[in-house]
């Protein structure tokens, strides 16, 4: 579970975030919003890397998968290895189905193997799994495989996104907006007007056999 109370980020004398507040418990909880709307600032501050005011709670520990991420010269086991080793990485390993890269060097992997095995690392290690953008570089296979996956356990998962077609699995949508929160609620209320306005994109919401997708239609609101 992780409270967030106040939290507001300067940087350089920059406001960047203003006054976040919101909790989250365990299931899937997705922070969307766009470009430099403060996404992974806010992230930052919850794993500690950067200075904020106002309070956060967390109980459990944290497991992070960053957006961009160096590419060590050492074997895939190692990475996994590299933090709690007496996590369960194999199980997560199966689960998404990259056995054939245990014994590979992890900088000779493709960009999306690569992701998949810190997602492994961080799923196994962390009761709060905080990640930044975990399906880019993900094809749709996997990345309806992830989010199947995380739907199944109970751990606490933060995830932000820029993929609206996986609004549907989530427990809560956290919208960002210039820095601040603007949405904090189920995928049911968010509204079509809101997220299209957030955008700046005319957005549809549409159900298809009972699950809510949310459609970009144009540009031009
Ligand atoms: N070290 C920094 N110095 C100056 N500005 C910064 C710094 N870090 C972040 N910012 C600014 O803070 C704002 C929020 O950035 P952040 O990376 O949190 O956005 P984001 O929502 O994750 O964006 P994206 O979707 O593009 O990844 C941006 O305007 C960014 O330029």
């Amino acid at each position: 579970m992780l409270v967030l109370k106040n939290i507001s980020v300067n940087i350089n004398g920059k406001r960047i975030l203003s006054d976040i507040s919101f909790s989250v418990n365990h299931g899937v909880n997705i922070i969307l919003g766009p470009n430099g709307s403060g996404k992974t600032t806010l992230l930052r501050a919850i794993i500690g890397m950067i200075k904020y005011n106002g309070e956060i709670r967390i109980s459990g520990n944290i497991s992070f998968v960053p957006a961009e991420f160096s590419s060590p010269q050492m074997n895939v086991i190692d990475v996994l290895l590299s933090g709690n080793k007496k996590a369960d990485y194999l199980y997560f390993v199966r689960e998404l189905g990259i056995e054939e890269f245990l014994n590979r060097d992890f900088s000779t992997l493709s960009s999306g193997e690569k992701k998949l095995v810190l997602i492994a690392k961080a799923l196994a290690e962390g009761e709060n799994v905080i990640m930044d953008e975990p399906l880019s570089n993900l094809d749709i296979k996997n990345r309806l495989k992830l989010m199947k996956i995380i739907k199944k356990f109970k751990k606490t998962f933060l995830i932000t996104s820029h993929e609206l077609d996986i609004v549907n699995y989530s427990d809560k949508i956290i919208l960002l907006n210039k820095g601040k929160l603007v949405y904090d609620g189920n995928v049911s209320d968010l509204s079509e007007d809101l997220i299209s306005s957030v955008y700046g994109v005319k957005i549809k919401k549409v159900k298809i056999d009972g699950e809510i997708y949310f459609k970009p239609m144009e540009y031009s609101l």
